[in-house]
């Protein structure tokens, strides 16, 4: 049965035909978040239940892999969680098929002028908020102070100095840096760094394969041949931890979600820095993660107030205090606890200076062509002009019309 009273944030309550203060429901929420963050989402959603007890919180971490087509095909089957952990660039790929609620006039959204432009411009689709701003990031060079300081090399600010490094490191028998090839995420540092972009959405043009993509798609061979970089087809995210975290590997481009990790193995020894420049420009991906309603969620109020509590300056504060992920809140920076986290200090002028993606429909699905791309070239099937070619020839196909 569902007897929901909204309250607001003051304690108000408007009273929808229920028992005063009283909400109740059951609201699913599915988590894609890494083995150590899900410690802490699990346990900040389950807190959700002390403030209201008539509502059930039922938490399910579905890890990252596979998620959005997880989501997708349950929406489809009108089965899908109340709750959804919507990446930046499924939030427009689910709205367009009708899986959102839409959140403009509902509890969901509380003090909407307090979230940070570029985390809120990826819940816009169409004219309409589809999302709520959760965590937002960017890619970032992870380095060894002790292994930099061993080796003599300083810290590098671009991939030619990381590639003039390797003779240092090599003394050592370490290597200078792992660059995951089974994540497409991690070629746009390179692609940026030409001064190229998957494509041009202002002028509807696929742009990978121009002499910027062909560029980047080079400089990121050529960073592996030099014996620079080292790479995987698959199991990246375990293999870059493992070297990373194990002394084997001096630096890795990574995001704030592998901040707990890095530091329960390197502690004082870990630092950051922005990703290292290519042949042009410096420059990193803007990704995050959202709250999205499903458009079908039986206890909606109950959702909605989950959605208020998770996203709600108080919940993101505990998440960064105990996970340095960031926040997307303007007012949780003022706060002394996050001012003064080294890894906030240091991320945020990042995010606040990586690069935006066209949140369109069509931009989660430019990731797959380029990851096949990225493994023939790396497997040695196909040169970087092939490589580039082949997804400018993908995207084509994808993006009916742009030229
Ligand atoms: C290929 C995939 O392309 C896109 O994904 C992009 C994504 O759009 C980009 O924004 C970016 O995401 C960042 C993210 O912003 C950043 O926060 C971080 O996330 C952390 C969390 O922080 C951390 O908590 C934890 O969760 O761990 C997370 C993961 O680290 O890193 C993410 C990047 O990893 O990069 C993604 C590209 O990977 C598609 O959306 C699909 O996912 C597609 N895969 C499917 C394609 C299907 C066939 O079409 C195939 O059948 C299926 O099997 C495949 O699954």
């Amino acid at each position: 049965a569902l007897a929901a009273t909204a309250c607001g944030s003051d304690g108000d309550s408007e009273d929808t035909g229920a028992a005063d203060g009283e909400l109740s429901g059951t609201v699913t929420y599915w988590d894609t978040s890494n083995e150590t963050e899900a410690a802490v989402f699990e346990a900040v959603a389950k807190d959700f239940e002390d403030r209201h007890p008539g509502v059930t919180v039922d938490y399910v971490n579905i890890g990252f892999d596979d998620a959005q087509n997880r989501f997708k095909n349950a929406a489809g089957a009108n089965d899908a969680p109340d709750v959804m952990r919507t990446e930046v660039a499924w939030v427009a790929d689910f709205a367009s098929l009708g899986y959102l609620y839409p959140l403009d006039d509902t509890a969901a959204l509380d003090d909407r002028d307090d979230f940070l432009d570029e985390a809120w411009a990826s819940t816009q689709y169409d004219g309409q908020t589809w999302a709520v701003p959760q965590v937002t990031d960017t890619l970032a060079l992870f380095y060894n102070r002790a292994l930099l300081d061993e080796s003599g090399v300083e810290v590098p600010t671009s991939l030619a100095e990381i590639e003039e490094s390797a003779g240092a490191f090599e003394e050592n028998g370490v290597t200078p840096l792992y660059v995951r090839g089974d994540d497409p995420y991690w070629f746009l540092p390179f692609l940026y760094g030409e001064g190229g972009d998957l494509v041009d959405a202002e002028a509807q043009e696929v742009t990978i394969d121009n002499e910027a993509g062909v560029a980047a798609f080079e400089r990121m061979r050529g960073l592996i041949d030099s014996g620079a970089a080292i790479t995987d087809t698959s199991d990246g995210w375990e293999n870059m931890m493992a070297g990373f975290s194990g002394g084997d590997i001096a630096m890795m481009v990574n995001g704030p979600w592998a901040i707990a990790d890095a530091t329960a193995a390197l502690g004082e020894d870990l630092g950051v820095a922005p990703v290292p420049a290519g042949g042009r420009q410096q420059g990193s991906p803007l990704g995050g993660w959202n709250y999205g309603v499903y458009a079908g969620t039986p206890d909606a109020d109950a959702s909605f107030e989950f959605v208020k509590y998770m996203a709600s300056a108080e919940t993101q504060q505990r998440i960064t205090e105990e996970l340095s992920l960031l926040p997307t809140r303007a007012s949780v920076y003022e706060v002394p606890a996050v001012q003064d986290n080294p890894m906030v200090q240091f991320f945020k002028p990042a995010v606040d200076v990586a690069h935006e993606r066209p949140w369109i429909p069509e931009a989660q699905s430019l990731f797959e062509p380029l990851r096949i791309s990225i493994e023939a070239m790396l497997t040695g099937s196909a040169s970087p002009e092939q490589a580039a070619g082949d997804t400018g020839d993908a995207y084509r196909d994808l993006l009916e019309d742009w030229s």
